[in-house]
């Protein structure tokens, strides 16, 4: 059987990219791989475990098929590599950093994907993307207001959203994520 394709979005600052290096190991530990993003960032501003191309590197590799999903936003390109076809089809879970953006786009490659939306408190994420400190003010403004363009839908189609929420501690969204990554691979014994 296929692995699972679990798709976690969020808004920025939500704590995707900290929410996957702190489930990194017990991931690995149910046989769920994590796969590094390319992105047409530069290295230096990268803030997460990825891989830096410049644009004309990210067009040379998306023209030779390198990408499952692509997509831009913020001003940048990101890249899911190819490779998680060979482990989905090995069995093997497979998780992506994701965007709400390209749910619908995603789910017509992967009809069985599984979203997971990674919330926060409003008044918590803006001063969450102000400690990061990785944007500017501008580009900052400009993420919370691509919020706006996304409704809390509680499916997409006939696929659910799970929502897990991230205001809290860290470690008590790892312990969430797990639950819920195997609640779900659980076969329904009703
Ligand atoms: N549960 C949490 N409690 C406190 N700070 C958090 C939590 N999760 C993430 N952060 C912090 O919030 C900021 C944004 O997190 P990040 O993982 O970069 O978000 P995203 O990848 O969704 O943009 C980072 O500075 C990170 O350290
Ligand atoms: O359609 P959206 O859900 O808004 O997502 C757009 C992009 O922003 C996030 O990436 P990135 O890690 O670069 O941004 P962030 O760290 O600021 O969230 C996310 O993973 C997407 O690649």
């Amino acid at each position: 059987m296929d692995g699972r394709l679990i798709y976690l979005m969020g808004p920025s600052g939500s704590g995707k990219d900290s929410l996957i290096e702190a489930a990194r190991a017990p991931l690995q530990a149910i046989n769920c791989e994590v796969v590094r993003r390319v992105i047409t960032r530069s290295a230096e501003s990268l803030g997460e475990d990825a891989i830096g191309v410049s644009r004309e590197e990210f067009a040379r590799r998306k023209e030779e098929g390198d990408f499952a999903l692509c997509w831009h936003a913020n001003g940048l390109d990101y890249g899911i590599p190819v490779v998680i076809d060979q482990w989905l089809k090995e069995g093997r879970d497979v998780l992506i950093n994701g965007s709400r953006g390209h749910l619908a786009q995603a789910l017509r490659r992967y009809p069985a994907l599984m979203p997971i939306l990674l919330t926060v408190k409003e008044d918590v994420l803006r001063e969450r993307l102000l400690r990061r400190g990785r944007e500017s003010r501008v580009e900052i403004e400009a993420r919370l207001r691509r919020n706006e363009l996304f409704t809390a839908e509680a499916s997409v189609g006939e696929t659910p959203i799970h929502r897990l929420d991230n205001s809290g501690e860290l470690s008590a969204t790892v312990a969430n994520l797990l639950k819920l990554l195997q609640v779900s691979a659980t076969p329904d014994q009703t």
